[in-house]
């Protein structure tokens, strides 16, 4: 007799509820892009530092020069040069000049900047023939950020503009989650590696390269183990040898009820991973539990390539977001128009790929493909999935779907 499906969502809560977010630490900042910071950083200096000069010219006091114009120049000594990271010059006596560069510290006294362009570019004297305004070409400092300022809350997923900041401010790391070490594992005697050459009864093992790039592109640390084959010690082996190096194990093939089902006959004795339907297409046979001393996480995807990156999706990309700290744990879900009419079977919730459109103003799906598991083809081709609920036995063209958008981050 066979077990009676779980939901989705029964499934899904399981798996979140047994994952814990990993431990954090300082990290330095390049290795911290896309993932959440897990302290909230305020600012230790100001931004700028000092007040410097905006423009390459000539730092001044504005009462020197507020009557220069092109009939009427005014011609002062200049008295240093400031360039950034090289001003010597601290302090600018009334009625000089001192050349600047764009970023040197503007000298106490001086109050705004002459850009070259309004001058004869002298280099012991200088014509200045148009005025500046009072503080015109001074970056003020704090203008940008104060100390103390919130620049990042906890959290917030590093993004270049994040780290940048951060380095602005002088922090070398941050505190964060590492990334979950994923090792991925293809069971299957008739798997043979990309470049091998094929028997008449072998395929290229895809999934392995689906899955792994997924945790990849998720901010994951992929560990693609070779394949294994349908033999309960050989996986039981491979499993021991790649713990060590696991936050997380993720298997494709063997769960369902065939003769050679190797993930489940091995897995099935040790009591802590629960195998059984869950209510959707495809990725209806699901494993998931612990596994090792440390009770590592263990998702036992289906080996059908739509079936376990579709599972991938629903289950293991938010147990890696939960293990990072990362808000939302799953994809959004967006409304979108069916562009043609649908069918779907009766008590399982199915996820159909689809190109997502939202260039025309309002968002349509197209329906990419069929139902079927194996069809790659179909699912590189498209970058969204139709979700199409339990109860639910068609759609036409024109209504309204929910979708989810596979390659938008979120
Ligand atoms: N009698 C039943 N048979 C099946 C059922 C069922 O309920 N009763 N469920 C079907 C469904 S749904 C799925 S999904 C598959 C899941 O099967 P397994 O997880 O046991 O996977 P395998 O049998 O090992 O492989 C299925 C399919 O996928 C190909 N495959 C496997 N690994 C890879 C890989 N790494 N790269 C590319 N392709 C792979 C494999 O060759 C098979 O064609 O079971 C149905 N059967
Ligand atoms: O449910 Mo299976 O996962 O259709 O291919």
């Amino acid at each position: 007799m066979a077990d009676a499906p779980i939901t989705v969502e029964q499934h899904l809560a399981r798996v979140l509820e047994a994952i814990t977010p990993l431990g954090h630490v300082q990290q330095p900042l390049m290795e911290t892009l896309g993932l959440a910071a897990a302290e909230s950083v305020t600012a230790g200096i100001a931004l700028p530092s000092f007040d410097n000069s905006a423009m390459d010219g000539y730092a001044v006091r504005h009462a020197d020069v507020a009557d220069a114009g092109e009939e009427s120049p005014v011609e002062l000594p200049v008295v240093g040069e400031i360039g950034a990271g090289n001003a010597q010059l601290l302090t600018l006596p009334p009625g000089t000049a001192a050349k600047i560069m764009t970023g040197a510290p503007v000298p106490s006294g001086a109050d705004c900047v002459v850009p070259y362009e309004w001058t004869d570019h002298g280099v012991a004297r200088v014509r200045i023939e148009r005025s500046p305004s009072p503080g015109q070409h001074v970056r003020v400092a704090g203008d940008d950020v104060s100390v103390g300022d919130l620049l990042i809350e906890e959290g917030t997923v590093l993004g270049p503009r994040h780290l940048g900041l951060l380095a602005s401010v002088g922090r070398a790391s941050v505190a964060s989650r590492p990334r979950p070490r994923v090792v991925i594992l293809s069971t299957g005697t008739e798997l043979r590696e990309p470049g091998q050459p094929l028997g008449h009864d072998s395929i290229y093992d895809g999934n392995s390269y689906l899955l792994a790039a997924a945790a990849r592109r998720a901010g994951a640390l992929a560990y693609r183990v070779g394949i294994v084959p349908d033999q309960p010690r050989a996986f039981l082996d491979a499993l021991a040898d790649q713990l060590v190096r696991a936050d997380v194990v993720v298997t494709s093939g063997g769960v369902s009820m065939g003769d050679f089902d190797v993930v489940k006959e091995a897995l099935r004795p040790l009591g802590t991973v629960w195998f059984g339907p869950v209510a959707m297409q495809p990725g209806k046979p699901q494993g998931f539990g612990t596994v090792g001393d440390d009770a590592t996480p263990i998702f036992c995807l289906p080996g059908n390539p739509v079936s376990s990156y579709i599972s991938f999706e629903m289950f293991v990309l938010p147990a890696l977001r939960k293990m990072m700290g990362i808000n939302p744990h799953s994809r959004p879900l967006v409304q979108a128009r069916l562009t043609h009419a649908i069918t779907s079977p009766p008590g399982r919730r199915q996820f159909l790929r689809g190109e997502y459109d939202a260039a025309s103003g309002q968002a349509t799906v197209t329906p990419v493909g069929g139902s079927g598991s194996h069809l790659v083809g179909d699912l590189a081709a498209s970058d969204a999935l139709i979700v199409v609920p339990e109860d639910t036995l068609s759609i036409g063209a024109g209504e309204p779907v929910q979708v989810i958008r596979l390659d938008e981050e979120f």
